[in-house]
């Protein structure tokens, strides 16, 4: 095992026969994952050059033996599995309308169709709930995403699986990226920060986890903030998490080891009238960017790519992020740091380097009661660092033989070996956490390596901290990807780190120490975060420390923070007006409402946060729909636009949002928000807008939240009218089958309105009764037909399962006869 005793020329010679290898079995493999002689008819004699991906990697074997992350006899098994394509697995969206509908459809129907198909002699089980996910909500087929392509026996699970996925009722997502929430106890009041969020697979489940059991009128006095470097991939999670329909979502974009503290001044404002002066976070996900490795069986090309550099590489990334989470964690809260990675350098380093910072204010949380159903490994104790060239058994040998890029707190003792030679130098500056490996292909030695000598790992260092209680989750326990957990509780305060003298260097320091020593976190300062961020935010004494130590004048007022950037200054608003937001109809109020609504977006290429204030707007759209005052709107709508004139769209947040949006307006735009509420009105822009006296339509992702409070433009439609008006898009007056709809239509106003599914239980009553289970669709009122206003998907959608409802409940038969008159998309047909 290991490059242990190894010498120089055997060492090189094995790193080049290894890589041969590689491309040497690819062959096989190719034959292996293509199948030969499937059953299925599918073509097996393909060219074996299209098998793109190797699936073994000696250095990867060599690497994780020396590890012992299985034991030596689950070795073949570990493997063997990682070769396998991953079983596909999806997450039924707990607060879809349809989600009962859709497990028994999952329990009564393809569990039993799906067994009894089965596959090329792949275990004949199909699908099956994941045992330690709550209420059958998580699902993994035997199937890979390749056999649910190709195999036409699996089309309409296929076909069901797209569909339900794109309308929102479903995620597809890997088992094991669902653990980390169900460890994080999110209650419905808890304000949440994802720290790297994207795509936002975990965001969503996050959402549903505070959404709950919230009642349709009522949203969650929680919130997420979903924060993702990329602003590409923010893209992606906007999109994805859409489909949740929350008001109680904000999606920023920012470095998370840089994440602002957006919080006021103490001796500027009184907290108690704010409600909130400082932005922390009762629960914390760190699932932060990793090599990768536990993805192998979904992305095979892994396999070619992995090397030890990549883990090394994002080691003080990682731990710099979890740093941070840290410090906006409330007291008391909980943090989960997670990878998709098996290294130990990513995982148990990362944890074991946060203790030691962290002393006594942190403790690793002991889960193992938590979930049981779900096996797992504990945490290593003990683990072994190596870079491109050479194991190295210390920080010390790492200095005497130059390794770069080998920084103490990979080590289990964290112990740094302090010298004042030039190597120590080097290691002992920034360019380490920036090593040229990281990402690379390069597994081998080259001529020229300065490979040193090889160090003694047989003496391997072991750590005294609780390791234990860390999670690793492994392929062949019970066949998914691979995952690390661990559990974080916040006890204190963080210790107060070192200033900016110290930045960036990891100081020798001792497990044995009785006090943690104050080291920095390794957080370079940026203009936003100024150093305040470094800290812990609930240090109040620190964070004036260090505001004094970052140049900021101790009274420096909100108003001066806001002046250094010219867009946001105050001009003409008193401190003691800006600190009372509360007061209603002061002349400070509306005087901080101008403010609100001119303020211009402080980041570059980011919309604006602007709060709706137009009255004459909306009042017309309340008017319109009927919507009382008891409708909580002030303060709550926003655009992304800083002229008033020409919003398009306007959003809704939550109270807990709203309490952020003002938070950080005060604190003077810390936060680059790319998203933030729920879609709740759009401008209609085409020609039938203008016909309507409100040109503001309801959109169907804020239509849930508006309904229960819609008195006016809205009408009950019997099941067949219903059903007509999903399947033709657009229905002529003449051709509704209810004269008492046609009627109830024909006294609404042009524009939007909306129609209900009149199932029978909603009374006679006008406006009808909602409740949870209530069907409507937002529609639009011509001046001679009726065009509903949902995407062809969703309205699919709706008719698959009104049908099945309706089969079930026996109440009406709905007919399949078209309306009388022809039916054609006209010009007011409009799909939204
Ligand atoms: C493992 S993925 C997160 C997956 C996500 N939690 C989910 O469940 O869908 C890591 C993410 O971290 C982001 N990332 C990388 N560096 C970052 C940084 N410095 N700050 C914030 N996000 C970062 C990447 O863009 C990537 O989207």
């Amino acid at each position: 095992m290991g490059g242990r005793g190894r010498s120089r020329r055997t060492q090189r010679k094995h790193f080049r026969d290894g890589r041969e290898n590689v491309w040497k079995n690819s062959k096989s493999d190719t034959q292996e994952e293509n199948g030969s002689n499937n059953s299925n008819g599918n073509n097996t004699n393909k060219p074996t050059h299209w098998q793109p991906f190797a699936v073994e990697n000696s250095f990867f074997d060599e690497y994780y033996k020396e590890q012992g992350i299985v034991r030596p006899e689950e070795w073949d098994s570990f493997i063997e599995y990682l070769r396998r394509p991953l079983p596909a697995a999806f997450r039924i969206n707990s607060c879809s309308q349809f989600c009962t509908d859709i497990r028994s459809q999952l329990e009564d129907e393809f569990m039993k169709s799906l067994q009894a198909e089965g596959t090329d002699g792949n275990e004949a089980e199909g699908i099956k709930p994941l045992p330690w996910y709550p209420d059958n909500f998580a699902w993994q087929s035997s199937f890979s995403r390749m056999q649910l392509r190709k195999n036409k026996n699996l089309e309409r699970f296929h076909e069901f699986l797209k569909q339900e996925n794109e309308i929102g009722n479903l995620t597809r997502q890997e088992a094991v990226s669902m653990v980390p929430p169900l460890f994080l106890d999110v209650h419905q009041d808890h304000f949440i920060l994802d720290m790297c969020a994207a795509p936002g697979s975990k965001t969503f489940q996050l959402l549903e986890m505070i959404h709950r059991t919230s009642e349709v009128e009522s949203l969650p006095s929680g919130m997420v903030i979903a924060n993702d470097v990329d602003v590409q991939r923010c893209n992606l999670l906007i999109h994805q998490t859409k489909r949740m329909c929350t008001a109680n979502l904000v999606v920023t974009n920012h470095e998370a080891q840089h994440f602002p503290s957006c919080h006021l001044r103490k001796n500027r404002v009184n907290p108690s009238e704010l409600g909130m002066a400082e932005l922390l976070f009762d629960r914390v996900l760190c699932d932060v960017p990793c090599s990768g490795d536990g993805t192998l069986r979904k992305a095979p090309d892994i396999w070619r790519k992995w090397s030890v550099g990549m883990a090394n590489g994002v080691h003080c990334l990682q731990l710099q992020i979890a740093m941070r989470g840290l410090a906006l964690l409330k007291t008391g809260g909980r943090m989960v740091y997670s990878t998709c990675s098996m290294n130990p350098v990513e995982n148990e380093a990362v944890v074991s380097e946060i203790l030691r910072r962290c002393g006594d204010s942190v403790e690793l949380v002991d889960v193992s009661t938590e979930l049981p159903q779900l096996i797992r490994r504990p945490g290593l104790k003990s683990w072994k660092v190596r870079d491109k060239s050479m194991w190295i058994a210390s920080h010390k040998d790492a200095c005497k033989y130059g390794r770069t890029g080998i920084v103490p707190s990979m080590f289990p003792s964290g112990q740094a070996h302090i010298d004042t030679s030039d190597i120590d130098q080097k290691i002992t500056t920034g360019e380490i956490c920036d090593d040229g490996n990281s990402g690379n292909s390069n597994n081998g030695l080259q001529n020229g390596d300065d490979e040193g000598e090889p160090t003694d790992v047989s003496v391997t260092e072991v750590s005294s901290l609780p390791l234990e209680r860390c999670m690793r989750i492994v392929p062949h326990d019970q066949n998914t990807g691979s995952f690390f957990i661990a559990v974080l509780h916040k006890i204190s305060p963080l210790p107060v780190f070192q200033t900016k003298s110290s930045k960036n260097s990891q100081q020798p320091h001792s497990d044995n120490d009785e006090k943690p020593k104050l080291l920095d976190d390794g957080v370079e300062k940026d203009n936003n975060a100024m150093d305040l961020d470094v800290l812990d935010a609930t240090n109040e004494e620190s964070i004036e420390a260090k505001a004094a130590d970052a140049g900021v004048p101790d009274n420096e007022s909100d108003e001066a923070l806001l002046d250094s950037n010219p867009s946001k200054k105050l001009k003409g608003t008193e401190p003691e007006q800006v600190r009372t937001p509360n007061k209603v109809n002061t002349r400070a109020e509306k005087a901080n409402d101008k403010r609100k609504l001119q303020i211009q977006g402080k980041w570059f290429g980011v919309d604006p946060v602007v709060f709706f204030k137009d009255d004459a707007i909306l009042n017309g759209i309340k008017e319109f729909y009927g919507i009382p005052e008891s409708f909580p709107f002030s303060n709550r709508l926003i655009t992304r636009n800083s002229d008033t004139n020409h919003v398009k769209r306007i959003y809704y947040i939550s109270e807990s949002v709203k309490n952020v949006v003002e938070l950080n307006f005060l604190a003077g735009e810390q936060l680059k928000i790319t998203s933030i509420g729920l879609k709740m009105f759009e401008r209609q822009t085409s020609k039938e807008g203008t016909s309507s006296p409100c040109v503001f339509r309801i959109s169907s992702e804020g239509l849930p939240l508006l309904l229960p409070h819609v008195t006016k433009q809205i009408a009950c439609a019997s099941p067949v009218d219903f059903k007509h008006i999903l399947q033709y898009k657009s229905i002529k007056f003449p051709d509704f089958v209810d004269d008492g709809f046609r009627e109830k239509i024909a006294t609404l106003s042009l524009g939007c309105c909306v129609v209900v599914l009149n199932r029978g239980n909603e009374g006679s009553s006008d406006p009808p009764t909602v409740d949870k289970s209530t069907i409507a669709v937002g529609c639009w009122k011509g001046r001679s037909s009726l065009s509903v206003m949902v995407t062809a998907i969703d309205c699919q959608e709706l008719l698959e399962r009104l049908l099945v409802r309706m089969e079930t409940e026996k109440g009406s038969c709905l007919p399949e006869n078209k309306p009388d008159s022809e039916v054609k998309e006209d010009s007011e047909t409009i799909i939204g």
